[in-house]
């Protein structure tokens, strides 16, 4: 399990992380901060954790945004064996909107930048592949978010 977090500003920008030239699987690539949930570990918990370490603040976990995305599927089952989407063991990822702590500011700890970026942007950016089908519901998010602060 894979959690990531979406955090706008008042104006509904989202940030985003871009990884590092140097990142072995995806050098470059935009992604929401977040990571792999440790064992035993609760998913809120993690992200929470995650932010901390990448990005020095803390969040409030609140709603999860969109649908779960596999990101890698379970080996193939026997054809009679019915599985889940994704089956079991599958990798997926799950994103979650964050509120920010008051007066915390995130910094790039473990990234090569970050930036806020507003809805009408996002498709320009190099997601990481699986995160495209996340941009429809990070959209919808933003407006409500900029129409909130009005
Ligand atoms: N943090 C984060 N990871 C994502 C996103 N989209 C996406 O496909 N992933 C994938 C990339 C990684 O394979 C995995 C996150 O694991 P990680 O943050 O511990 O990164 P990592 O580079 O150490 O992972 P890995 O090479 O061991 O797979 O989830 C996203 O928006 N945020």
């Amino acid at each position: 399990m894979v959690v990531a977090g979406a955090l706008f500003d008042g104006d509904g920008r989202l940030l985003v992380a871009r990884r590092g030239a140097d990142d072995p699987r995806h050098p470059g690539a935009w992604e929401l901060p977040g990571g792999k949930v440790h064992t035993g570990e609760d998913e809120r918990t993690a992200l929470a954790r995650e932010w901390r370490e990448e990005l020095g603040v803390d969040v409030a976990v609140r709603r999860r945004l969109g649908d779960e995305i596999v990101l890698s599927p379970a080996p193939a089952a026997p054809p009679t064996t019915p599985v889940p989407a994704g089956g079991p063991g599958a990798t997926v990822l799950r994103c979650y909107q964050l509120a920010l702590g008051a007066g915390q500011r995130p910094e790039p700890l473990e990234h090569a930048e970050l930036r806020w970026v507003a809805a009408t942007e996002l498709d320009t950016l190099e997601w990481l592949p699986a995160d495209r089908e996340l941009l429809p519901d990070l959209r919808a998010a933003a407006q409500r978010g900029a129409e909130h602060s009005r």
